[in-house]
Formats: structure tokens, sequence, C-alpha cells
């Protein structure tokens, strides 16, 4: 069955309950997203450039899963993969999803020194050298690697508007769409400087098996692309909306940062 986790819609059933169904939440030692205070960080000059290298044959569908919107790639072969920043070896770009507010001023699931975005874009990629598939590779500790990109309210973005324009087919809880050709690395920044820290998935089941890569620039998104975004619907056509986590305890952890 669908687990309904209920985002942004009633207040008992979101992310502070969530450690009821899930106590990695609570008991986590790994826990995203976090508030990257940039003083606090480390400067790692052993980290190697982020390579991203996409193919926008590799894209599929976009989907309204309950609670996010999602683009699902084809990852059976090494067409478009993540490799370099802290991780050694492939990983196989899997989807990628928004989290985002119900006004401007928050959405973004990390924070930098406290300050939210309006949304933030999550590219999932999973080590497609040590395990099967990205399910198998869901559970380990280095099995994923997600960039994070934020979106900070300015000019209209052309790119993110080729995929708001695909929302009508999928305004209602599961549903999907075709979705092909589309070249995830037009919604990159130029700049591909990151913070890096290990963590976990920010929704249930939560697990700790993501290699996190922040990057510094963020992506433009005017307030009327933010509106199509709030224009989805959860379930029982409640308006898709802040669907992020708030931050947890770094506990211990330390981030580093290439830049
Ligand atoms: C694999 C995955 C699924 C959902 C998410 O929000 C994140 S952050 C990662
Ligand atoms: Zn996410």
């Amino acid at each position: 069955q669908t687990s309904y986790w209920g985002q942004g819609v009633i207040p008992l059933t979101g992310p502070s309950s969530w450690h009821q169904s899930f106590p990695v939440a609570k008991d986590g030692s790994r826990q995203s997203p976090v508030d990257i205070r940039n003083e606090e960080t480390e400067r790692d000059p052993t980290l190697q450039p982020l390579v991203l290298k996409y193919d926008p044959r590799s894209s599929k569908t976009i989907a309204n899963n309950g609670h996010s919107i999602q683009v699902d790639f084809d990852d059976t072969t090494d067409q478009s993969v993540l490799k370099g920043g802290p991780v050694t070896g492939s990983y196989r770009l899997r989807q990628f999803h928004f989290h985002w507010g119900s006004c401007d001023g928050r959405g973004s699931e990390h924070l930098v020194d406290g300050a939210s975005f309006a949304a933030e874009l999550h590219l999932v990629h999973w080590n497609s050298e040590k395990y099967a598939d990205v399910a198998n590779a869901a559970i380990e500790p280095d099995g994923l690697a997600v960039v994070g990109v934020f979106l900070k309210i300015g000019a209209a973005n052309p790119a993110l508007q080729k995929l708001l324009d695909a929302f009508d087919s999928v305004q209602k809880e599961n549903t999907k769409a075709d979705f092909k050709n589309f070249d995830p690395s037009t919604l990159l920044p130029p700049c591909l400087d990151f913070w890096t820290y290990l963590g976990s998935l920010t929704t249930p089941p939560l697990l700790e098996s993501v290699i996190w890569h922040v990057l510094k620039e963020p992506i433009t998104v005017s307030s009327g692309q933010m509106e199509q975004f709030r224009s989805l619907k959860f379930t029982a056509n409640k308006p898709m909306q802040d669907n992020f986590r708030p931050p947890q305890p770094l506990k211990g952890r330390k981030v580093r940062r290439n830049f």
C-alpha cells in the first residue's frame, strides 16, 4: 500500500510524527536535511570535481506520486551518471524530484546559514558498480548519491518551464505521463561547487544511504513558476506544497566543501 506521508496537509501526520513508523527519524545518526553553517564546514582539497554526464535519451516519464513531482530515467545502462566529488565509481541517475513551500519564503530542505530557498531539486543516483538496482542500493551506506540544487526566486527559468508545461497531465496524485528527451543538465547552475556530507532520504523510509552533494550556486525560478508547482495536488485534492522536511541534528557529522 502507498504510505501516506501527509507533508504540508494535516500536521498530525507530518515530519514530526514520522518517528512512530520510522524510528530512524529520531534515533538515526545521519538524517537529512541539515542546516549548512558555512563557517563550520571544512574545505577539502582532495575532493575531485563533480562530473555529471546526462543523456536526454534516458528520460522516460513525469509523475505526481502524491508527495512530489518526479521525472524517472532509464537506468539499465550508464547513459546518465554522476562521477567524482567524494565518491569513487559511478552512480546512475534514476530520478529527480522537488521539495517546495506554500510561499516563496520557504520550501528548500537544506538551509545555508539558516536561510531557506523557495524550492530544492534532488537528482537521485545509485551506485551501479556495487549494487544490482536502486532498491538494493538504497539500503546501503554508500548506495545513493543525491545532488541538491536550490531554486531562488528571480527570473523565470526556461528549462524549468519545459517541465512545468507538462504539469497539466499530472495534476492529480498517482498520475504519470511520457516525458522524453529532457536534459536534466539544463537544470544545473554553471558552477558545480558543492558541500558534501553523509545523510539520508528526506522522506520515509528516511534510509541512511545518501552521499549528499548540495550545490552552492542556486538556479532561478519566478514566483509565477512557483505557483505552478503549487497547482499540483496531494491526495484528497489538497494543493501539493510544504513537502519539505525541516533540518535535522548533525550529530557530530562534518560537512565538507570543494570551494
Ligand atoms: C530516493 C529518494 C526519494 C525521495 C526523496 O525525497 C529523496 S530526498 C530521495
Ligand atoms: Zn528529495
